[in-house]
């Protein structure tokens, strides 16, 4: 965690590397470096916010690249697995039950939609997830394009307020 006024003062790299684990879409960091400086928290996080408004289904593939299944956890010690991980540790790995349902309902929802079922983990236990994936199979495929950008600008948003502080 760094202070804004800090991030307001990195060179462009190492400001970008600070934002690189939030998502894994370059353009949408460099877009928030090029707008620094930042007088308020609340600026960053409406600028960062008012940015992420135009992601599609091209930005939402790219993103998620960088996001593991609901249910398995990354190994690996790059900042966004990690993050993944702490987001995650509510879901109870140590529950099979759980954790089959979940391997099953994202199998389900990959063969549905194409592409891996995305929800902001951080808050939610396993069990809400589970009960979120399967409302979510019910949508059609704007409705769940839609959903799934949101939950990926809520995941964004959080991982910038954890890497940037007062
Ligand atoms: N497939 C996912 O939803 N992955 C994730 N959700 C989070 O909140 N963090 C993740 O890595």
């Amino acid at each position: 965690m760094i202070a804004l006024n800090h991030f307001n003062q990195l060179d462009a790299d190492a400001a970008m590397a600070l934002l690189a684990p939030c998502v894994a879409l370059p353009g949408w960091t460099a877009a928030l470096v090029a707008a620094r400086p930042f007088a308020t928290l609340a600026a960053l996080h409406h600028t960062a916010q008012t940015l992420a408004e135009s992601w599609g289904s091209a930005e939402l593939e790219q993103a998620l690249s960088a996001h593991p299944r609901i249910g398995e956890k990354p190994a690996g010690q790059q900042t966004h697995a990690a993050l993944s991980r702490q987001e995650q540790s509510a879901v109870n790995a140590d529950d099979t039950q759980l954790a089959g349902a979940l391997r099953t309902g994202n199998a389900r929802y990959e063969a549905r939609f194409g592409r891996v079922f995305l929800i902001r983990a951080k808050g939610r236990s396993g069990e809400e997830i589970l009960h979120a994936l399967e409302q979510r199979l019910a949508n059609s495929d704007a409705e769940e394009m839609a959903v799934a950008l949101e939950q990926l600008r809520e995941i964004t948003l959080l991982r910038l307020a954890g890497a940037i502080g007062e």
